[in-house]
């Protein structure tokens, strides 16, 4: 350890913590070392690791600083496969990733993501559709509808299916990549570099890299070009890679800038939305008095002859706390995504080396039992009772309802357009729906679930549960069916050149 840096737990010679940080679930180490190091620690692994874990601690190093604290790490292995695609692994020096960010913002803003609620209402009732057919697949529903949102906003093409090719390619390169930049998995490049320079016949993930770069660019410039062909067809949709190439005189956007955005919007909005449901579905079905009370408000608010919309959760503030308690519960971030200081810092008392890997304990934070009573219950009350959830009389200074989206100039850019996309899915769902928890079909007891086991990944979720999900009544199913029929006049408008499978789905669901 660096003198003057923040205290951590004790290292060993040459292998600082390494072996102290687990490659699963490193979050509930990290949270767990937050109680004993306090609200900034330090750990050696790649490199000086500094942890904040309080908001007050966020606001300093990672807002105030913020212009020496968003970096990113550099990635052997991003360079070679997503060469400049992905602004997650691009450096905030980076001349594209200011193009992408104002891209971004273009693509996202409030103004902006008004106009892509008809889509997501749509989708939304697809969502419920397919909830209707096959609800046990509800893990993989959850995951097409999150993937077309983004999709048909930027490119203009929607996926009907969980069985549509575009979706498909996009998991599989999604899970290669992840199992790629794993810690363990292959060779670790960017501590030793020299490794670079071993022959590929004893380097095997040179190879893999040149497959998975393939495979990326052909996923994305294919969907880019087929938005091109469609405008020589005078096909337009409005979705943004046609506004960018219509107006790039104007806006200057250069083609492959124009695909990092979209990129950006599609790597960033995927997985996370899907997250959100599948936890909310996975809280529901553990904790029925939860999903009571919701049917208990939304029938009182909105009864049971129209299906809601986006605007009503102004006027359903149990389901508010509900969304804001999944966040908690289960962020799909849970520890944001690393940023790097590009210079040295001093924060409360502490040095912070330039080249420090800073990461937001957001896990460690949302589960402090010190600010939240029970933390590792699903309460949703606990979001009426105080207004970011904590325990009365905490010190709520530079706490905010963002936490899960990170902090400084390298906060989420999505956070309006997940926003509304969950909360239509939210309400749609809670008016529609009963969750429960499958019965065993010899005892006829609940199947067991355990809603605070997550997922193995980066971006995690609570895991797929046995789950049933019915129709409240016939009237709803009527309802949401005839809601999907209406929808389909929107759906039709992203749905150009569908191979013959997609086809035949949208013609004869
Ligand atoms: C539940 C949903 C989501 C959660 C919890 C979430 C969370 C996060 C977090 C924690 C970060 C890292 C911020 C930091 O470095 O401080 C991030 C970055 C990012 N997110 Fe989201 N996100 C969500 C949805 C979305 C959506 C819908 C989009 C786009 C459509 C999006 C696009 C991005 C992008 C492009 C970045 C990288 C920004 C950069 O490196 O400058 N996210 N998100």
């Amino acid at each position: 350890r660096e003198p003057g840096i923040p205290p951590g737990p004790p290292t060993k010679p040459f292998l600082g913590n390494i072996l102290d940080i687990p490659k699963e679930a490193m979050y509930r180490t990290f949270a767990a070392w937050a109680k004993t190091y306090g609200d900034i620690y330090s750990a050696i692994g790649r490199g000086t690791i500094i942890v904040v874990s309080s908001p007050q601690m966020v606001r300093e190093l990672l807002d105030k600083h913020s212009s020496t604290t968003a970096g990113r790490l550099s990635s052997h292995f991003a360079k070679l496969v997503l060469d400049g695609l992905n602004i997650a692994f691009l450096t905030a020096s980076d001349p594209t990733f200011k193009v992408v960010r104002r891209g971004l913002q273009n693509l996202l803003s409030k103004e902006s993501c008004a106009d892509h609620v008809p889509v997501q209402q749509a989708e939304a009732s697809q969502l419920m559709y397919d909830l209707l057919k096959r609800p046990e697949a509800y893990f993989t529903h959850v995951e097409r509808f999150s993937f077309s949102i983004v999709l048909s906003v930027t490119f203009g093409v929607r996926c009907p299916r969980t069985d549509s090719e575009v979706l498909r390619e996009f998991s599989r390169f999604e899970h290669d990549w992840e199992h790629l930049i794993t810690p363990g998995h292959h060779p670790p490049v960017d501590f030793f570099p020299l490794l670079q320079y071993v022959p590929e016949t004893f380097a095997p993930w040179k190879g893999l890299c040149r497959d998975l770069k393939a495979r990326n660019d052909k996923f994305y410039y294919g969907l880019l070009e087929a938005c091109e062909r469609r405008m020589e067809r005078e096909e337009y949709n409005g979705c943004f890679i046609e506004n960018i190439l219509l107006e790039k005189e104007e806006n200057g956007i250069a083609r492959k800038d124009a695909l990092a955005i979209s990129v950006a919007a599609i790597e960033g909005g995927s997985i996370t939305t899907a997250s959100f449901m599948r936890s909310l579905i996975c809280c529901l079905a553990a904790y029925p008095e939860v999903l009571e009370r919701a049917h208990e408000e939304i029938d009182r608010v909105i009864g049971q002859v129209r299906i809601p919309t986006l605007e009503d959760i102004e006027s359903l503030p149990y389901i508010q706390a509900i969304m804001k308690e999944v966040h908690r519960f289960c962020p799909a971030a849970p520890m944001g995504l690393p940023h790097l200081s590009t210079a040295e810092v001093m924060v409360g008392g502490y040095v912070i080396p330039k080249d420090s890997t800073i990461f937001m304990n957001i896990y460690g934070m949302y589960h402090d039992d010190r600010i939240y009573d029970r933390p590792y219950e699903f309460r949703p009350e606990r979001f009426l009772d105080s207004e970011f959830g904590t325990i009365p009389g905490t010190d709520d200074t530079d706490r905010c309802h963002d936490m899960h989206f990170g902090a400084g100039r390298r906060i989420c850019p999505g956070i309006t357009l997940v926003t509304n996309s969950t909360t239509t899915a939210t309400l749609n769902l809670l008016w529609g729906f009963d969750v429960s928890v499958k019965k065993d079909p010899v005892t006829g007891k609940d199947l067991p679930i355990d809603p605070q086991l997550f997922t193995d990944a980066f971006i995690v979720s609570c895991t797929e549960v046995p789950v049933d999900i019915t129709p409240r009544s016939d009237s709803h199913a009527h309802m949401i069916r005839s809601q999907y029929v209406a929808s389909r006049e929107i759906l039709k408008n992203y749905e150009h050149d569908l191979s013959p499978e997609d086809a035949a789905f949208v013609e004869y669901w």
